[in-house]
């Protein structure tokens, strides 16, 4: 592995409370980032990601042990240095009531123009491929305390890109962002790592992780498993994080599973292509169970679904709605689709 940007030694990480006393998160961390990856930091509400993060970006400061960028103690680089090379986006939503769009993203060049903080060409250029990159351009001049969450959190990001740092650090950087816009902000955010820097952020959506990061960091009960996600995933780490006992995560489908003993009836399903694969999450959704040697059998291919049971035809559907209305009527105990069912 290339050396390391960031490296985190015996770190602990936490909150003081005052007289001296302090109440760790998490503790013994070692850790380190390698140049140009994508690395996702996910856990549960209050497991202390934002804290860590924080403890990173040097906002708080360590309860023991080191963090080191590229090979030197955190604390050691001037103010400047680091701003140069470190970007932070916190979920923040304030921002002075004139700012615009522009302005923001050209904050992002601080670190980098002279005492009197004018922006030279490259500076400009570096603000209007970072409003381009985000879809902002059309944004630009209006102010940002009137952009929608989503927006607001697209901005904040271009302000990081413009700063171009060799290490982003982002806490939840698409918590408001629609389906596609976080997408799109993590594969620019992979893109970025193509183009040498790397990346360290926290994320609440694990389909996302999976999707996107090269590694993640699981932060549980004070430790930090980490690996790339298909690791993860056959260790079973993911899956023992967002599941309780009554509700059993599936971070392959990126859903809850129906358990076991909620099932109320079965069905042999049988068919292919997206038919089958949405005739497979109605049928969980209704309590169904998949089971190939069920007496009611449903062919689902090529958009039409057909129930049958044994040799007896028990109709021909377009839509799945219609075929629940007729399982409804051979499945023994509370229908499937009542409101509670659903
Ligand atoms: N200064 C503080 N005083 C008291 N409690 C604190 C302080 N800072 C953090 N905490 C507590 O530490 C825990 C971890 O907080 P942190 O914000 O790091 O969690 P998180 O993993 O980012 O959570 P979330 O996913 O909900 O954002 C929480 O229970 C929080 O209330």
């Amino acid at each position: 592995m290339n050396d390391p940007i960031l490296e985190l030694r015996d770190l602990s990480v936490g909150y003081r409370l005052g007289r001296g006393r302090t109440v760790p998160l998490a503790s013994g961390l070692n850790l380190a980032l390698a140049p140009g990856t994508l690395t996702a930091l996910v856990g549960r509400n209050g497991a202390g990601k934002s804290t860590l993060l924080r403890t990173l970006a040097r906002l708080l400061p360590p309860l023991e042990g080191q963090v080191l960028f590229r090979g030197r103690p955190v604390g050691t680089l001037g103010a400047r240095d680091f701003a140069r090379s470190v970007s932070l986006v916190l979920p923040e939503r304030d921002a002075p009531p004139n700012l615009t769009v522009r302005d923001l993203v050209s904050l992002g060049r601080t670190p980098h123009t002279d005492w009197r903080g004018r922006l030279g060409e490259g500076d400009r250029r570096a603000v209007e491929e970072a409003l381009t990159t985000l879809e902002l351009e059309a944004l630009a001049d209006r102010r940002v305390v009137s952009l929608s969450d989503g927006e607001r959190q697209r901005a904040f990001v271009a302000r990081a890109l413009a700063q171009e740092p060799e290490l982003l650090l982002l806490d939840e950087p698409t918590a408001f962002s629609d389906l596609l816009h976080k997408a799109e902000v993590l594969r620019i955010l992979r893109e970025t790592c193509l183009r040498g820097a790397t990346v360290l952020l926290i994320l609440h959506d694990i389909s996302v992780a999976l999707r996107f990061a090269h590694r993640i960091w699981v932060l549980e009960e004070g430790r930090v498993e980490e690996g790339i996600p298909e690791d993860l995933l056959l260790a079973g780490t993911l899956e023992r994080l967002f599941s309780s006992p009554r509700l059993r995560f599936d971070p392959l489908r990126g859903t809850y599973r129906v358990p076991q003993e909620e099932f109320r009836g079965a069905v042999a399903l049988r068919g292919e292509g997206r038919a089958e694969a949405c005739a497979a999450l109605a049928l969980e959704r209704w309590k169904l169970r998949q089971d190939p040697d069920a007496s009611l059998v449903l062919e689902a291919r090529d958009g039409v679904f057909r129930l049958r049971e044994g040799d007896r035809d028990l109709g021909v559907f377009g839509r799945l709605e219609d075929l629940e209305r007729e399982l409804r009527r051979h499945l023994p105990g509370e229908a499937p689709g009542t409101a509670e069912g659903s």
